[in-house]
């Protein structure tokens, strides 16, 4: 069943369109990542989708319910982690995670809390204004989480933390994911999302240009980078090879064939070759190339 679906959602500012006709389908049980350059349209996309600012068309359906009119039943069942984390800064951590669970009607579970502030390293008993960025945004995870959603969407969610808590908080979600929650998050981390997520698309300039399974990139496509005065490219073109850069006696290929007609094929061609190399596409080659082939094409 989709969780979030999102149909031809637009938003403006004046005449300055943030984001443009964007649709996508996130299916129940996803560790979906949404990634895209700095004000590329995320965060806003994410506001639509809970309903924070009005859209200029499309429709939004959350949890199989239309946005906003069933909002407040659909969003007891979402947790959200905002990029820019504010709660009253004379608050102190525990009476905020109290507050959170009295929205929700529930009770404290001593050893879940405890367990959270463990593993983020948090104390309950700081002042929330006195917290450092990194733990403001700990504490924003801990309140997204103890409610127990069925969705988490998290703008940013590793901003300001160290690596250490990066993996933690990315093991924490996929934990959550395994047992049953749908998570949606925008990251600039693309090595965290490419380990962690199953499928992820890429927004730029307020356009999706793209949505990937990630187990598809990591399996099956291979990048070749030719270097050479003279680069056969009609022949990796022949076999399949799809350029994807060409500098000067350099060019670089994706490639999901097998190897072995690739070696043959360049065998055939080696006095014109320095130099050939092998990699697997990783999410930052994707990010690369999907971002090339849009420039291209305009
Ligand atoms: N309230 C607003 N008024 C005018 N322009 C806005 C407003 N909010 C966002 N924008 C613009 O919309 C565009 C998209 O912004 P958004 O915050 O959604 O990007 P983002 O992908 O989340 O970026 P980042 O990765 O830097 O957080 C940007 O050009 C931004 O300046």
């Amino acid at each position: 069943m989709p969780v979030i679906e999102l149909n031809n959602i637009s938003k403006y500012f004046g005449k300055f369109a943030a984001v443009k006709e964007l649709s996508l389908v996130v299916e129940e049980g996803e560790f979906f990542g949404f990634i895209g350059p700095n004000g590329a349209g995320k965060s806003t996309t994410m506001n639509m989708i809970l309903n924070f600012i009005k859209r200029n068309g499309g429709s939004v359906k959350l949890l199989g319910q239309d946005m906003p009119g069933a909002d407040v039943v659909v969003k007891k069942k979402i947790g959200y982690v905002p990029s820019d984390v504010r709660f009253y800064p004379q608050l102190r951590v525990h009476d905020l995670i109290r507050y959170t669970l009295d929205f929700h009607h529930m009770k404290e579970d001593k050893q879940e809390l405890e367990h959270y502030c463990e593993l983020f390293e948090v104390d309950l008993k700081k002042k929330f204004g006195d917290l450092s960025l990194g733990n403001k945004k700990k504490v924003a995870v801990i309140c997204a989480m103890i409610h127990h959603p069925e969705l988490l969407i998290l703008d940013e969610p590793t901003n300001g933390l160290d690596p250490l808590m990066h993996a933690r908080l990315f093991r924490l979600m996929k934990e959550k994911q395994e047992q049953g929650t749908t998570v949606f998050l925008s990251s600039h981390n693309l090595k965290e999302v490419e380990d962690y997520c199953s499928k992820v698309a890429f927004i730029k300039a307020g356009h999706l240009i793209g949505v990937e399974d990630l187990t598809a990139i990591n399996k099956n496509v291979k990048i070749i980078t030719l270097k050479g005065e003279n680069l056969p490219l009609d022949q990796m073109k022949t076999i399949g090879a799809e350029l994807i850069k060409q500098g000067k006696n350099e060019a670089r290929f994706s490639y999901e064939k097998e190897l072995p007609l690739l070696f043959q094929t360049l065998s055939h061609m080696a006095h014109g070759l320095d130099d050939v190399t092998v990699d697997n596409r990783d999410l930052e080659e994707q990010f690369m190339s999907m971002y090339e082939n849009q420039e291209a094409a305009r």
